[in-house]
């Protein structure tokens, strides 16, 4: 086990959306314990590689593996506790409780709501959920509906869900959209608590000011990585014209990258 990466990787992987070759040799390291941000422009082929990387779609050649193991030995179970999906504007049921959604989150909610013959509820469980509802700040609406919560206040829900199984990596596409400047950056807070705990978070990002916040960049165009690595190393001129046909600055201010169209 000592040897084994400590990562989500993308071995030379090429993945298909329907006829076209969305992802063409990606090799990618997604480490635990960092928060590893996705960019590049529309189509370069960032949600069909999450989706690779979760198992969601067939791939073409190269392979996924989780901690040094491939993504296809991994049980069914396995991969639900080790892989968590954040999607933009997750969809919740609107007239659950907030407890209940996040519950759900345990494989064993289905047995607690009747639908599926799993396994009892355990205490562990209860442990589980309420430590989830406290990291990502969202215990003191725990008993509200769903649909009376605002955008940002979903969006935590979603990602007490996500994370309440206890997953090694948790991806997220685009999980800022719509979601206001403060919210987003409480977002990137929590994520960034979490990475600090040991997860390891793969998230796709438009705002590249924000995905400066990350450790690790990837950079895709076109369905190749066309740089990866620190976000100051990531984040040049000649990358971003390269990738976005757009002329950029950029300023490092203190600590902070900060980038800035001049088109
Ligand atoms: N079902 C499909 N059939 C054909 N082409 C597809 C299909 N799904 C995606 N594509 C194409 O594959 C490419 C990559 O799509 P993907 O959604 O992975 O890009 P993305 O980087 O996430 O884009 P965006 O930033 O716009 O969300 C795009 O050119 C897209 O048009």
């Amino acid at each position: 086990m000592s040897d084994m990466p400590a990562a989500l990787e993308a071995a030379n992987l090429h993945v298909r959306a329907g006829d076209h070759p969305a992802v063409r040799g990606v090799s990618a390291a997604f480490a635990a314990g960092q928060f590893t941000a996705v960019i590049g422009p529309n189509g370069a082929g960032k949600s069909t590689l999450l989706r690779a990387l979760l198992g969601l779609t067939a791939i073409h050649a190269g392979e996924v593996r989780v901690d040094g193991r491939p993504l296809t030995t991994l049980t069914r179970a396995e991969r639900a506790r080790d892989l968590a999906f954040l999607a933009q504007g997750e969809p919740l049921p609107d007239s659950a409780r907030v407890r209940d959604v996040v519950a759900l989150g345990r494989g064993a909610g289905a047995w607690r709501w009747g639908l599926i013959p799993t396994r009892p509820w355990t205490q562990e469980d209860e442990d589980a959920v309420k430590t989830a509802l406290e990291r990502t700040d969202t215990r003191q609406f725990a008993g509200r509906r769903v649909s009376e919560l605002s955008g940002g206040e979903r969006q935590r829900v979603g990602l007490a869900r996500a994370l309440v199984a206890g997953p090694r990596y948790l991806l997220l596409d685009e999980p800022t959209n719509h979601l206001d400047l403060a919210y987003a950056l409480e977002l990137v807070r929590h994520l960034r608590c979490e990475v600090a705990g040991g997860l390891g978070v793969v998230a796709v990002l438009h705002d590249l000011n924000l995905a400066a916040r990350a450790d690790r960049i990837v950079l895709l165009h076109r369905g190749q990585v066309l740089a990866a690595g620190a976000p100051d190393t990531v984040l040049t001129p000649a990358h971003l014209h390269a990738a976005y046909g757009v002329r950029t600055r950029v300023v490092h201010d203190a600590d902070r990258l900060l980038v800035i169209p001049e088109d």
